[in-house]
This record gives structure tokens, C-alpha cells and sequence, in this order.
């Protein structure tokens, strides 16, 4: 079989204000709920969602206005991949558990390949997410390489 893989690349552009997804799963909510205490001001500045259970516990405790898509094991990561898909998202910060294993682990898997595919910035602990959130380019637009789509049908229809 012949390996296929997009020959071109596009630009996208993230805007100042970012599309941020916040995920956690339940052995990692804590650690979620205190880091996103300490980038609540930042938080703030930018447009969130995330998996249902996680985008709840964070608008509760932290008073932030989260989008909540489905829950995880009911179709949330997907929900989360086909934004990606679509361009329609920033940045992914995703605390999965190491140590538990998921009904949706395909989902979880094909999520992380999706923002893998179209470069969208993940940070999969607390650290990754330290960093993401230091970053200077966190409060400017950011053009990323993504694949061409267009070409990628083209070649192929
Ligand atoms: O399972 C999840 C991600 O895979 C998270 O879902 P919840 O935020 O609904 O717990």
C-alpha cells in the first residue's frame, strides 16, 4: 500500500483571543480545576469549551464562561476532534489519566491524532500547560501550517 500523507501545507491563523479546550478526566479533574485557578485572568481573556463534566466543574467553581460539549465516554472528544477538523480550534489542553483505562480510549486516541494532524498546540500535564500559557504568543495572532485540504481532494478526486 502506498503511504498517503498531505503533499501541501496552508496557513491558519489563531486570533489574540484563542479557542481553548479544556479536558480532563476524572483522576486528573483536580489538578485541572487548581491550574485553571491559577490562569483564571487569563483564562478569562479567551473563548473556552470542554468535555461536559470538565467544562461544568470549571464555570462552577471558577465562575468562567466554558462552553460544555458531551461528556467524554458520550461523545465529547469526538465533539472536540470535529472542531478541529474544522478549524475551529486553538488550542488543547487535555489532562488525560495515565493510569485509567476509558470505555473511549479510540476516542481519546483519535482525538490527540486530530490536533497532532492539524498542529493545533496540546499540553497533556500541568507542566506542558505552564508553559503553553507562559508563552508570549498566547496574547498575539499566530499563523500555523496546517494541510491543504483542497489539494489533498484534488490530488486524490
Ligand atoms: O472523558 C473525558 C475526555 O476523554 C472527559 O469527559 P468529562 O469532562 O465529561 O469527564
Amino acid at each position: 500500500m502506498s503511504e498517503q500523507r498531505p503533499k501541501r501545507q496552508a496557513r491558519r491563523t489563531l486570533a489574540e483571543r484563542k479557542r481553548i479546550a479544556l479536558v480532563a478526566h476524572d483522576g486528573k479533574k483536580d489538578e485541572m480545576l487548581a491550574w485553571a485557578m491559577r490562569w483564571r485572568d487569563e483564562l478569562s481573556r479567551h473563548q473556552l469549551l470542554g468535555t461536559g463534566t470538565t467544562a461544568r466543574r470549571i464555570s462552577k467553581e471558577l465562575g468562567l464562561e466554558v462552553e460544555g460539549l458531551m461528556s467524554g465516554p458520550l461523545g465529547g472528544d469526538q465533539q472536540i476532534g470535529a472542531r478541529i477538523a474544522e478549524g475551529n480550534l486553538d488550542l488543547l489542553i487535555f489532562l488525560w489519566d495515565p493510569f485509567a483505562p476509558m470505555p473511549h480510549d479510540p476516542d481519546v486516541k483519535a482525538l490527540l491524532r486530530l490536533a497532532t494532524l492539524w498542529n493545533v498546540p496540546v499540553a497533556n500535564n500541568v507542566a506542558s500547560a505552564d508553559f503553553m500559557f507562559h508563552s508570549s504568543l498566547m496574547s498575539e495572532s499566530v499563523e500555523i501550517a496546517v494541510p491543504d485540504a483542497n489539494d489533498w481532494v484534488s490530488t486524490r478526486a
